[in-house]
């Protein structure tokens, strides 16, 4: 996957410097993400924030390696990417479980279709498991699980291969507003004990306040860095973290982002 090694930036984990992109299609050129430079540390939560349309699952399917900036540069650990990048773990917003395969065998995909020996996965597989409450389920079929269970079966399985870096595009976006605040816990949980770095999507600015050390805001399409802010609440961050003055400050100041400019049609949610 290395191609260029980059001196200046070799110690960053996340380097995107001046990125651009731009789709060209039948119907003419879209412009998805335009000089968009971004720093990401080892082991960091970062959240993204946007308004919709604006190129965030773009910039994820340039980290995992799925798509090439068409301006600009994109170095992971000090490295350009040329293909596929094996070292992220991808969450998406439906978990989208093979019906037919039980919860471990679901876990285990990434290991064959990245023909790593399963023997050695085994046991990080149960330790997984047990992290994300899914011991007792480890035998049981996707459809005998509820929302919540088979979205941390999803990260579950982002996590198997241990990757470097774990991407989700709004994981929880699908679910209900209590089983939603849930997973959020949750994934703190299984993040602490992990301590991967995480680059996580959503237009919940709760969501990214109570998850994130990082919170990058997108302005409207094309995509560019408007404000990059460090969440230094205490954790593990619980329901009272959500009434700490400092949370309801960030929270309106990022809302002030969103609504304060109609020109980017977000709809990020308070
Ligand atoms: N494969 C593609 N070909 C052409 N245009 C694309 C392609 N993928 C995305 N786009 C365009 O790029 C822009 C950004 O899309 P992207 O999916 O990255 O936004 P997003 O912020 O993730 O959106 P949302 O918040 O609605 O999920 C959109 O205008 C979209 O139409």
């Amino acid at each position: 996957m290395a191609l260029t090694e980059n001196p200046n930036l070799a110690g960053s984990f996340l380097s995107l410097s001046n990125v651009g992109v731009t789709y060209s299609t039948r119907r003419g050129e879209t412009r998805a993400i335009d000089n968009l430079t971004l720093e990401v540390e080892d082991g960091q939560f970062v959240a993204v924030l946007g308004p919709s349309g604006c190129g965030k699952s773009t910039m994820l399917r340039l980290i995992a390696g799925l798509l090439k900036p068409t301006l600009g540069q994109l170095l992971f650990k000090g490295q350009e990417l040329d293909g596929p990048n094996k070292e992220v773990g991808i969450v998406f917003q439906n978990p989208t479980l093979l019906p037919w395969k039980t919860v471990r065998d679901n876990v285990m995909m990434p290991i064959r279709a990245l023909k790593l020996p399963a023997e050695k996965y085994k046991d990080w597989c149960d330790e997984l498991l047990e992290i994300a409450g899914l011991t007792d389920f480890a035998l049981a079929y996707p459809h005998e699980l509820s929302g919540g269970m088979q979205q941390r079966v999803g990260i579950c399985r982002g996590l198997i291969h241990k990757p470097k870096l774990l991407l989700m595009d709004e994981p929880f976006a699908a679910l209900d507003a209590m089983t939603r605040e849930h997973m959020g816990a949750e994934l703190q949980r299984i993040w602490m004990n992990t301590r991967k770095s995480v680059f996580f999507i959503t237009h919940s600015i709760q969501e990214a306040i109570f998850l994130a050390d990082r919170i990058v805001v997108l302005s409207a399409r094309p995509a560019r860095v408007v404000e990059i802010i460090d969440v230094n609440l205490p954790r593990p961050r619980n329901a009272d973290t959500q009434s700490l003055p400092e949370f309801g400050q960030l929270s309106s100041h990022l809302r002030a982002h969103f609504l304060g400019d109609h020109k980017n049609q977000t709809d990020a949610r308070p």
